[in-house]
């Protein structure tokens, strides 16, 4: 470089030589070459020009192609300036549709093409020419860019089946946004599909509208533009090769829009059900089915068996370890407590309520406390804490105390219990409003949905929210302004966690003395047995936490949208389900139908089966069948979540429903249209959801009926908790009728799968059903 005056912005008039042109000129050339170099180029032939070769001597080949570039550079340059910029006839390439800005005026004409190819290319020389010789002076005319940029293009017609634009988009943008952010460049997708149908505004303001989809990455170095270059092309690469639901992407995607969307059931770290064991999960589970595993003795902290059985109970020594280790935790549970904000009680006394703590409780260690594994002592020899009225001691029936009971699912009693003693709760419970939706997905204990806060019925009276799925009092803290100071609600949600379970919080700015004695209590007693849960590290579904329920007396049903893969492609069974909950489904509505009881054939538990390490969705399963006691097993082990029966297909409803208990799966009994609502009654306790039919099961697409609204309408009436599911003929014109009615499983499928924008119906039918919800 040294001897060549490369940095001059006007070289010396010197013969061109082609950068490509091998040192030496046509010496040495082979047979191929020969035709090559007869052809001419648009410097002319370098054999007619005989300086070209004589004045190139003994230069380096790095020389010749900067002094190329610089000629090539002046070259466009005087073309740029002169205004000839278009090549002659025969040389130039067939003109494209003409394109037009706002004002009408073309914006592709010849002229314009071709200067814009010249600039671009002399933008790229004198890039070069820069980075051989930083010296080098670019025309006075040239502007140094100071943006980069090129194009990526998607292979959209190699692969038709593949959603590029959503993959490189992600869930809310989050995927550009972070190959924006790692390449430092600017990416948006351009051309034709990358805008929807119907949204397209003016095709002549969108540049690159008429070109090929392609991701157009702009930066202000070259370095930035190939970072985002090469992360785009391997997410292509990735897409065009890989089967989806093995893309780490997609699934990322689909993960994080799930946590989003509030849907998402982030197993990760918790125990099989079944073994005990982390890492699986209770259907991947190869272990022999246990129930037993799951107790922990709190005489001699050991699994398997409960207290009462445990050999070691009359044992001093091992006595004393329990109590030690009761005190061990019952000060990790106060320490616990007062980082929680929350005075700390005394033992044996709630102390913010004064009211004395059922033996054992906090205090007595050992092998004779009320828990899961002894016997509760009865209502009528515990003390009610005080602020419970006697009106609801007296609604109270014989057995443990309410917020001690067992149960599993809403009762009749229990419901009655609080329907006495809703009057007291609502004039101590003040709620604040939480934000209308607070989300999380930077942690996985950290996703909720909080539902839409219930419109006041009393001027500033309780606003109530109800929270599903997990969150940690920390999550709410830091979302929440006000939150902080309400302990109880973060007890609360403290001891639901990592529970689904939905719930109704108060939430208020207000202090935790201000909720009901008894609501107090049992957080406190929740938080412990929860606090209990995770130092055994015991499975934290089997932890299905009764008081819960006694927490929560105005607890409330919460919209459930459950998409009828019925509707779906059978042939795509698991990318549909994954589909349905990125687009916001809580269940995923499985039908089998038997071919006996309902006159068609769909799917079994072998389908379960498959499905099930797909997706870890909801799996409502909705047995069409006769004799349904036959696939209780069937369902258990394929991975089924919920599996509901049809009353008129069994004879021993209750017993069917302790096993489907026992093998681990919640319970759902169906009703036909002209079965009368009075059957599932004697039921209703034991059941987790109550399917009425509003069409002949059997077949999808089928007219919604009316009718069934009456039944709906008495379950709600008799079971304010009870998770009541309709199924067949939903949309968006009658789902108002069924909300209103008190259902809030919504079953649709030609509703949702025929929807142009299933994920709106699915949102809709959210809105509806919880907008239906009466206030506390
Ligand atoms: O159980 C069913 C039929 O027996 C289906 O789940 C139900 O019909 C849903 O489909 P659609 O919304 O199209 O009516």
């Amino acid at each position: 470089m040294k001897n060549v005056p490369v940095s001059t912005a006007t070289p010396p008039v010197l013969p061109f030589l082609p950068p490509t042109l091998p040192l030496g000129g046509a010496a040495g050339a082979d047979d191929d070459s020969e035709r090559k170099r007869r052809r001419k180029n648009r410097w002319g032939d370098k054999e007619a020009n005989p300086a070209a070769a004589a004045s190139t001597a003994g230069m380096s080949k790095e020389q010749i192609e900067s002094y190329a570039t610089i000629l090539r550079i002046d070259e466009i340059t005087l073309k740029l300036k002169s205004g000839d910029v278009v090549p002659p006839d025969g040389q130039r390439s067939p003109s494209p549709a003409p394109m037009y800005n706002s004002e009408g005026k073309r914006t592709n004409t010849r002229e314009h093409r071709y200067r814009r190819k010249l600039e671009e290319e002399r933008m790229r020389l004198v890039e070069e020419q820069l980075k051989r010789d930083p010296e080098y002076r670019p025309p006075a005319d040239y502007r140094r860019r100071s943006r980069f940029s090129e194009k990526v293009f998607i292979p959209v017609d190699d692969n038709p089946g593949l959603n590029f634009i959503g993959l490189l988009i992600g869930p809310r943008g989050n995927t550009l946004k972070k190959i924006e952010g790692d390449s430092g460049s600017k990416i948006s997708i351009r051309g034709r599909g990358s805008i929807k149908e119907g949204k397209r505004r003016d095709d002549a303001n969108i540049p690159g509208a008429d070109e090929d989809l392609h991701c157009h990455i702009v930066a202000d170095t070259e370095e930035k533009v190939q970072r985002g270059v090469r992360i785009v092309r391997e997410i292509i690469k990735k897409a065009c090769v890989t089967p989806e639901g093995h893309n780490d992407l997609k699934r990322n995607q689909l993960r994080e829009l799930a946590a989003l969307n509030g849907t998402l059931r982030d197993d990760e770290g918790q125990a099989c059900i079944n073994c005990g064991a982390l890492g699986h999960r209770r259907w991947e589970c190869t272990e022999k089915t246990n129930v037993t595993v799951s107790l922990v003795c709190r005489v001699c902290n050991g699994k398997g068996h409960v207290a009462r059985d445990c050999t070691q109970r009359h044992d001093p020594e091992a006595l004393q370890k329990a109590r030690e280790r009761d005190q061990q935790l019952n000060s990790e549970y106060l320490s616990l407590m007062a980082e929680l904000g929350e005075s700390v009680p005394a033992a044996g006394t709630d102390s913010a309520a004064g009211l004395p703590l059922p033996s054992g409780l906090v205090a007595d260690a050992g092998g004779h406390r009320e828990a899961d594994d002894v016997p509760l002592p009865h209502a009528s020899s515990r003390p009610m804490p005080p602020g419970t009225d006697d009106s609801v001691s007296q609604h109270l029936s014989p057995g443990p105390a309410p917020w001690l009971r067992g149960n599993r699912s809403p009762s009749v009693d229990r419901h009655q219990d609080y329907e006495g003693d809703r009057p007291a709760s609502k004039t101590t419970v003040t709620a604040a409003r939480l934000p209308l939706a607070i989300r999380s997905s930077s942690n996985s204990t950290m996703n909720m949905v909080v539902r839409p806060t219930l419109p006041s019925t009393r001027g500033t009276a309780p606003t109530v929210a109800a929270i599903e799925g997990r969150a940690t009092a920390t999550t709410i803290a830091s979302r929440s302004p006000g939150t902080k100071a309400n302990t109880v609600a973060t007890i609360i949600l403290v001891a639901m966690m990592p529970t689904s379970t939905s719930s109704i919080i108060n939430n208020s700015s207000s202090t935790s003395s201000r909720l009901h004695p008894r609501l107090q209590h049992s957080a406190r007693l929740h938080l412990r047995r929860r606090h209990q849960h995770r130092r055994h590290l015991l499975p934290s579904d089997s932890a299905d936490l009764p008081e819960l329920n006694q927490i929560l007396p105005f607890k409330m049903v919460i919209a459930k949208i459950a998409p009828s893969l019925l509707s779906s492609d059978f042939a795509r069974l698991a990318e549909e389900c994954e589909r349905m909950l990125s687009l916001g489904a809580d269940y995923l509505h499985m039908d089998v139908m038997d071919g006996h009881f309902v006159p068609n054939l769909t799917l079994g538990a072998p389908i379960i089966k498959c499905l099930r390490p797909h997706t870890k969705g909801f799996l409502d399963c909705h047995l069409m069948v006769s004799n349904p006691e036959q696939w209780v097993d069937d369902f258990a082990s394929a991975g089924a979540d919920l599996f509901c029966f049809h009353i008129e297909a069994t004879k021993d409803a209750s017993a069917l429903i302790d096993d489907i208990h026992a093998k681990g799966m919640k319970a759902g009994m169906a009703i036909k249209p002209d079965t009368p609502v009075d059957a599932v009654y004697e039921f209703a306790e034991k059941l987790d959801q109550v399917l009425v039919m509003t069409v002949e099961p059997g077949f999808g697409g089928q007219s919604f009926m009316p009718a069934c609204m009456d039944k709906v309408r008495e379950l709600r009436k008799r079971y304010p908790n009870l998770d009541i599911e309709v199924d067949g003929g939903l949309d968006l014109e009658n789902i108002e009728m069924a909300a209103k009615a008190g259902a809030n499983v919504i079953v649709a499928g030609s509703s949702i799968f025929k929807a142009k924008s299933p994920e709106a119906v699915i949102s809709l039918f959210r809105k509806t059903v919880n907008d239906a919800q009466p206030s506390a």
